[in-house]
């Protein structure tokens, strides 16, 4: 791992990270009162599915991976159009940015890392698997390019995957990876998100996400050095695994609570 891709993963972990520091807040907007029990119930909760990833992970690394890019794929690509609309091509292309395009222009850089994560066997059973997913992932480009066509609100967000892919192809795969977890996905959630609370909760949730991040830095750090041998193949295993475990709860409350609050009505 080259000094740019351990920059790239602080980076992930540094300003990647709090975007899920504001779900607590998104829990309150959806119902969840701020009353003790369900305070307690809403933590309890998130750390149970968090847990229950990682022990899945240990059981099942392949399916858990596999799971892992596939709801990364729905998150990420409803995520990236969120202020446009649902529709079924946009979202696909955008989706299989990280989980699909990533792995295939840098193979020889990605499998080492899913070896990594899941074993030798296994990261070479899933590279073949994405690789045969490349081909539809590129008609849904080139639908999506001609649905942006004729539906101009899309333009905007195209041309941005346009881009992102451009710089997929040319950086390391940590290095793109981080550049869009960071700067697009993150930053757009976390602004999005502001705007859209009562600025009577906006404190509050200022507060809580800083306290929410530092929790999960000082759990990172705390999994990292208990290793008996903290090294940068460590570093990866509690980057990812600890992605795909915060990922399950904050996918759950972001794309599945919070939209059907938002499709009754209300502003996101
Ligand atoms: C595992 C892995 C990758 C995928 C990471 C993903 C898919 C992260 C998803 C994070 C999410 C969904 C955060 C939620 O907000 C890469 C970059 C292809 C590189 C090789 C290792
Ligand atoms: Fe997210």
């Amino acid at each position: 791992m080259t000094s740019w891709d351990m920059l790239a993963i602080c980076a992930v972990l540094l300003f990647g990270v709090p975007h899920g520091g504001l779900d607590g807040a998104v829990a309150r907007r959806i119902g969840w009162s701020s009353g003790i029990q369900s305070w307690c119930l809403f933590h309890f909760t998130y750390i149970i599915l968090a847990a229950l990833v990682t022990l899945l992970w240990w059981l099942f690394p392949l399916a858990s991976l596999g799971v892992f890019l596939l709801i990364s794929a729905l998150h990420f690509g409803a995520s990236d159009i969120v202020d446009i609309g649902t529709d079924l091509l946009p979202w696909a292309a955008h989706g299989g940015l990280v989980g699909i395009v990533i792995p295939n222009l840098h193979p020889i850089l990605v499998e080492p890392i899913f070896t990594i994560l899941v074993g030798a066997d296994n990261a070479s059973l899933l590279m073949n698997c994405i690789t045969s997913l490349f081909f539809p992932w590129l008609l849904s480009l080139i639908g999506y390019c001609f649905f942006a066509y004729w539906q101009v609100k899309y333009r905007k967000s195209l041309i941005n995957l346009l881009v992102l892919v451009g710089l997929v192809f040319i950086l390391p795969p940590l290095i793109s990876f981080s550049l869009y977890f960071c700067l697009w996905h993150s930053k757009g959630h976390t602004l999005r998100l502001w705007h859209s609370l009562d600025v009577t909760e906006r404190r509050r949730s200022a507060v809580e996400a800083a306290i929410y991040t530092v929790i999960s830095w000082l759990a990172a750090g705390f999994i990292f050095y208990s290793y008996q041998e903290p090294s940068s193949i460590t570093l990866i295993k509690v980057t990812f695994i600890g992605l795909a475990a915060l990922t399950l709860p904050h996918m759950l409350l972001v794309d599945y609570a919070d939209r059907q609050y938002y499709t009754r009505g209300r502003p996101l």
